[in-house]
């Protein structure tokens, strides 16, 4: 029997879809992988608890990330990424630099989070995120372990994902989040995840209705190998008034004279640190 589900849970080539009342723990044709959390699908329903995986709807978005030649789905038709960032353990600013990026590549709305506004530390780290606010990037603050109302708002009528460096506190604030009965029914595929080396894993729970929430793993890192360099300036929106401004129009912003970019982190109109991300992954992809 055919019929459309929703993957909310994947597991390296094992995925948890939900259709129609019952969940199934699904395998692929031919061992695809390359299906996410949130994603629709069409399956053929083998007995009770087992389906096959046929074809993926298409996606309202994908959020992944490309380390080298690997290509890692994180989720699918999300409308909203909740970075999630605390003073401890020490928090990687490139790594948010980069989801932020993602996230404007992707068209997909980003928000930081900072959690654990209940240690000390927080105040400097929120010192340091002041630009971002400047940038245009919202900000919110909670702590997971005391209040986290001012993260509700933003959940309304989204279906959200949090990202951010393992111990930030993700699924502390998952937890917070739900509702007592849902968050027992994400441990009902807990025996999935009994010592198996994972690839991909992220879970989603329903808020209600029209609102859902995807908790995904710790990231480390978040490669962008696919991203073009021409393309990089449209993905920072101080730097979108600059397109087309560069002498040359496959400009790296590099060694490149005539370079409007550089002109303007020259004149103090950029942020010296967001133009070092600019020329480190311009270097990095280094396919002008
Ligand atoms: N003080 C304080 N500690 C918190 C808060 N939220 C989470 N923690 C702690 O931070 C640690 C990491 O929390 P997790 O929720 O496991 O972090 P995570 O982001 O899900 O980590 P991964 O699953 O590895 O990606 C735990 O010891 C939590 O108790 C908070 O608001 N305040
Ligand atoms: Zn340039």
């Amino acid at each position: 029997m055919k019929q459309q589900g929703l993957i909310v849970k994947s597991h390296g080539r094992r995925f948890i879809v939900e259709s129609q009342g019952h969940t199934y723990d699904c395998t692929t044709r031919g061992k695809r992988v390359d299906y996410a959390c949130g994603d629709i699908v069409d399956i053929l329903v083998q007995n009770r608890e087992q389906a096959v995986i046929e074809r993926v709807h298409e996606r309202q978005s994908l959020l992944y990330r490309q380390d080298d030649w690997k290509t890692k789905l994180i989720a699918a038709n999300v409308t909203r990424i909740l970075f999630v960032i605390a003073a401890v353990p020490t928090p990687s600013e490139e790594l948010l630099n980069r989801c932020l990026l993602a996230a404007e590549a992707y068209d997909i709305d980003p928000v930081i989070v900072v959690n654990k506004t209940d240690l000390p530390e927080t105040g400097a780290l929120l010192e340091r995120l002041a630009p971002y606010a400047g940038l245009g990037y919202r900000i919110v603050t909670v702590s997971a372990k005391a209040d986290i109302a001012a993260i509700r708002p933003l959940l309304a009528g989204e279906t959200s994902v949090l990202v951010g460096q393992s111990g930030m506190g993700k699924s502390t604030l998952t937890n917070a989040i739900l509702p007592h009965a849902e968050a027992r029914v994400g441990d009902i595929s807990e025996a999935l995840d009994s010592g198996r080396h994972t690839t991909t894993h992220a879970t989603l729970y329903h808020l209600d209705g029209d609102s859902r929430l995807i908790d995904s793993p710790g990231l480390q890192a978040f490669g962008l190998n696919h991203l073009k360099v021409p393309e990089l300036p449209h993905y920072f929106p101080e730097l979108r008034p600059l397109i087309g401004k560069c002498r040359f129009h496959n400009c790296a912003h590099l060694q490149e004279p005539g370079c409007a970019v550089k002109q303007a982190a020259a004149d103090g109109a950029i942020l010296p640190f967001r133009f070092d991300f600019l020329q480190r992954l311009s270097r990095e992809l280094g396919n002008a």
